[in-house]
């Protein structure tokens, strides 16, 4: 459940009025998402015919100041044809708002619905929208570094301790202490760099059957290694859930899809291997953190780190290297 903030009726409807979007007619607490609260607006819309927007209140775990960045990318690559919301400016060209202290920015409903077992024309689609975004924000003029890097990894990693890591699985302390050191030995340079989207997994992109009507939660976006992003997607699609399964025709499908729209350098498609098996140890970081710092009967489940430990042993295994060799 993620509404964290209450917002009384007259204070949503003050707030929706210093947006030129029609009155407030309802406001609901969306469960979804662990980050930010969110909800579904309806109002009246400009001419009466009814309109709807996500407000989402930013909470502890943005830093405000990249809020520029965030909001103007969804702008950015909504005016370039992405499927992506675009942000509601207030009656004076702001893009977001501060209430009780806190940001708030109101964006476009896109329609769909997140798969959670997707299809290879589904995978293919979000390959091809990848692709897009990466080439739409060829000329985003603002950077952001990469704040769940490799470094970011080691850090939450020791934080986590080795007795912290192997309360979740005897085997983790090794696995990671192995990922680390090869990863940084071997992690590419001068491969293409660009914006990233870093986190499309398919609680973020909403469809319609197989086409992609909406990417969101943009807000791990960031400029890095373009191949990396493809790598994080394909971590995130093409296994079952619990990483113990791949699946070979997602795999295919998602990289058919954005190569027809962003063919892969040889050097690029070399390094998907090393570079998934880093985006697997992100999220192994960052959810073995969350799963030994989550007081326990929170609102929020922390997500299973080995599922991307385990993701993470399939990219680490040279036999499987073939599976990126077509991309
Ligand atoms: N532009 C949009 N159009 C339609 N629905 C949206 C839109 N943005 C968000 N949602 C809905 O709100 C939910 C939560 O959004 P989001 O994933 O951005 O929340 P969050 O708390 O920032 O996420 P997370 O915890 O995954 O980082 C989504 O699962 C989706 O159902
Ligand atoms: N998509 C991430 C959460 C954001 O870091 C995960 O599934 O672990």
């Amino acid at each position: 459940m993620a509404v964290y903030t209450h917002l009384g009726a007259e204070d949503m409807a003050a707030l929706i009025a210093a947006f030129d979007v029609g009155e407030l007619r309802s406001a609901k607490g969306i469960a979804e998402g662990v980050s930010n609260s969110n909800w579904l607006i309806e109002t009246s819309g400009r001419d009466g015919t009814g309109a709807r927007f996500i407000l989402t209140m930013y909470e502890y775990r943005i830093d405000t100041a990249e809020l520029p960045y965030f909001l103007g990318l969804l702008d950015h690559l909504a005016a370039r044809g992405c499927p992506v919301p675009r942000t509601i400016h207030d009656r004076e060209g702001n893009l977001f708002r501060v209430i009780d202290g806190k940001c708030v920015a109101l964006i476009e409903f896109l329609p769909g619905v997140s798969v959670s077992q997707p299809i290879p024309a589904q995978a293919y689609a979000v390959g091809q929208a990848l692709a897009q975004v990466h080439l739409a924000a060829a000329d985003f003029p603002a950077t952001r570094a990469n704040g769940m890097d490799l470094a970011e990894s080691r850090r939450l990693l020791k934080a986590c301790g080795p007795s912290g890591l192997a309360e979740i699985d005897a085997a983790l302390p090794a696995l990671v202490t192995d990922a680390l050191d090869t990863l940084e030995r071997e992690w590419p340079t001068g491969l293409p760099r660009s914006v990233i989207h870093a986190d499309l997994f398919p609680d973020n992109v909403l469809m319609l059957g197989s086409k992609v009507s909406g990417l969101i939660d943009f807000y791990f976006a960031c400029n890095d290694i373009t191949a990396y992003d493809v790598a994080t997607t394909h971590a995130a699609w093409c296994f079952s859930g619990d990483g113990r399964t791949f699946d070979p025709a997602l795999s295919q499908a998602l990289l058919a899809g954005y190569a027809a729209a962003r063919p892969l350098s040889d050097p690029e498609r070399a390094a998907l291997p090393v570079l998934a098996r880093g985006a697997c140890l992100r999220f192994v970081a960052s959810r073995a953190y969350d799963w030994l710092n989550t007081p326990r009967g929170a609102l929020v489940m922390p997500k299973d780190p080995m599922a991307f430990a385990r993701r993470m042993a399939f990219y680490a295994d040279p036999a499987n290297a073939a599976v990126f060799a077509a991309a």
